[in-house]
Formats: C-alpha cells, structure tokens, sequence
C-alpha cells in the first residue's frame, strides 16, 4: 500500500500530527501517583492544568492548518505516552514501530501503531529487541537522508534494522550522542537539535557532536543557539508548524528573542504540567505524520 507522506523534512507544513493528551495519557490522579516517580518525572503532573495546557497545544496546531489525531489508550501504557513522537517513526515505505529504548514505554509502538494502521497509514515492520531506536533520535534533512542519534534510547543495533526498514535510498548518519545526565534521564538528538526551515535549525551548540555541526554548516543550515539558561527549561526542543513557524514552551524569551530575529513566527505554550515535570517539549508530544 502506498501513503503520501509529504515531504521527509521536520520543517514542512504540519498536516497530519498524532497525540495523546493528559486525558488520556496521563488518565487519572491514581496513575499519576503511581507512575511519576518509576518514570523519573522532577514532580507529579496536576492533570486539570494539564488538560488546560494541551489543550492550548491542539489550539496552536489546528490553527496552523493540522489535522489532529487522537490516539487512544491501551494496555501497559505508562504517563510517558503522551510522548508520541518516540513511539513511532515515519519513513518512505510506511511507518516503522521502534523498540523503545525506555523499557517502561515499550507497549506505546504496539498501541499507536495498531490505531493508525486502522485509519490506513501502512506499517512498513519493527524495530527488534536488542535493536533500540526511539523517535527522538531522528531528524529527517530530506528525502534521502536521515540523521540517527547513538546514545542511551537508540542504539547502533536499532539503526542497522531501521536501514533496511527504511530502503537503500535513505541515507542514514549516525552521530554519538553524550552521556550527559545519564542512562536515567532522556537525552535525544533532538535535545539539542530542532529544525525551523530548510537553512535554520535551533541549537544547544555545548552538548552537540562536533561532527553533526559540520554537517549542519556543510549542508548551509544556519543556528539559532541556544544559551546555557535555556537548555533545561527546553528552549531547545522547539516544533516547527510550517517554514520558520514554530511552538516553543513558554520561559524561554532568549531563545524566543534569538527565533524571532531569524524571521521565525513564534507560538508559546505554557508546559509546566507537560513539558518540564516529564522532560518532553513540544516536538515530544507530537507525532507529526504528514508535512507538506
Ligand atoms: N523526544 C523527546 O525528547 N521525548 C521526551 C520523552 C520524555 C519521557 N519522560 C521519557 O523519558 O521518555
């Protein structure tokens, strides 16, 4: 079966984005008490504010122009599948489901990959244990080539049976990523790495391998850095909607300023109960399926 995915960039206008929100994902007072501290979340969530804030979050997206799929709940689903962006991966040939590297999340594959498959996006296989690749670690530059991150949730393993996944015409790169908090914590390759445009990208230049910035200046993609301050509020996981148009987590005004100069339009969303409590900003909670 063949799907028209778009384009194969992470800056193309959003059309079709998959989520699951704190109604769903984080479900209820009971899971969250139960949940926050395994999944090493900084504090537990408040789920009205929560709802509030996501759905401040659909807002945005609908407004730029995105069809907005809910994926639902299923079995052994944990608070961190609000996180869609890691659970499945988007390639030419269909989507793939990824073995998480984050055990407690190893059913979010399985559950949203079943619910788009009934709405007719085809799945092109999986990932297999001890293979790990988590979406996160993943930054289509275009048709023909993909960057990978190596690091605690993605593994060489996952990498080589996504590859043949993915076809001979993707290209995929690997970079090294560091260990910086450690296995514990989450550190993707979009931790410090999030497109805008065909020619920007915002960046934590501090924490980034220094063979992915060649590569980024080599194929004349431009930064916008982000400082020392902003890297653990998230200024650096930003989610492009469209061309230098983008949703960033509120408390980040350098990093906004910084976007804004660079002829970036710039949405803010408050992420106290959903990005900073569970470390995943907006390109997280978002599993874009189509950009135009
Ligand atoms: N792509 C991302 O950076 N996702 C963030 C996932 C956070 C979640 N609490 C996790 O540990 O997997």
């Amino acid at each position: 079966m063949s799907y028209d995915f778009g384009a194969f960039n992470n800056w193309g206008s959003l059309k079709k984005v998959a989520v699951r929100g704190p109604a769903t994902a984080f479900k209820d007072d009971h899971r969250l008490d139960a949940e926050w501290k395994p999944l090493n979340y900084h504090s537990r969530p408040d789920l009205a504010e929560a709802n509030r804030e996501f759905a401040a979050v659909t807002r945005v997206l609908e407004a730029a122009g995105a069809e907005v799929i809910g994926l639902p709940d299923g079995d052994g689903l944990t608070l961190d599948s609000i996180y869609t962006h890691d659970a499945l991966i988007v390639t030419p040939r269909g989507l793939v489901r990824p073995f998480m590297g984050k055990p407690q999340r190893r059913r979010e594959a399985t559950v949203n990959g079943a619910h788009l498959e009934s709405l007719g996006i085809p799945i092109a296989g999986e990932i297999q244990g001890p293979g790990s690749v988590e979406g996160g670690d993943l930054v289509w530059i275009d048709r023909h080539t993909l960057l990978a991150g190596i690091g605690y949730r993605t593994n060489r393993e996952g990498v080589a049976q996504l590859r043949k996944l993915a076809g001979g015409d993707v290209e995929i790169l690997e970079f090294d990523l560091p260990h910086y908090k450690g296995k514990s914590d989450v550190f993707h390759l979009m931790s410090v790495l999030s497109p805008l445009d065909k020619d920007l990208a915002v960046v934590y230049l501090p924490l980034m391998p220094v063979r992915l910035v060649q590569f980024l200046e080599s194929r004349g993609i431009g930064f916008v850095e982000v400082p020392d301050r902003e890297f653990d509020s998230m200024g650096c996981n930003v989610l492009a909607l469209g061309p230098r148009h983008a949703m960033m987590v509120a408390g980040n005004p350098e990093t906004e300023r910084r976007m804004k100069v660079a002829g970036v339009k710039v949405e803010v969303i408050k992420g106290d109960e959903i990005c900073r409590k569970g470390e995943g900003g907006p390109t997280c909670m978002t599993r874009p399926l189509v950009r135009g």
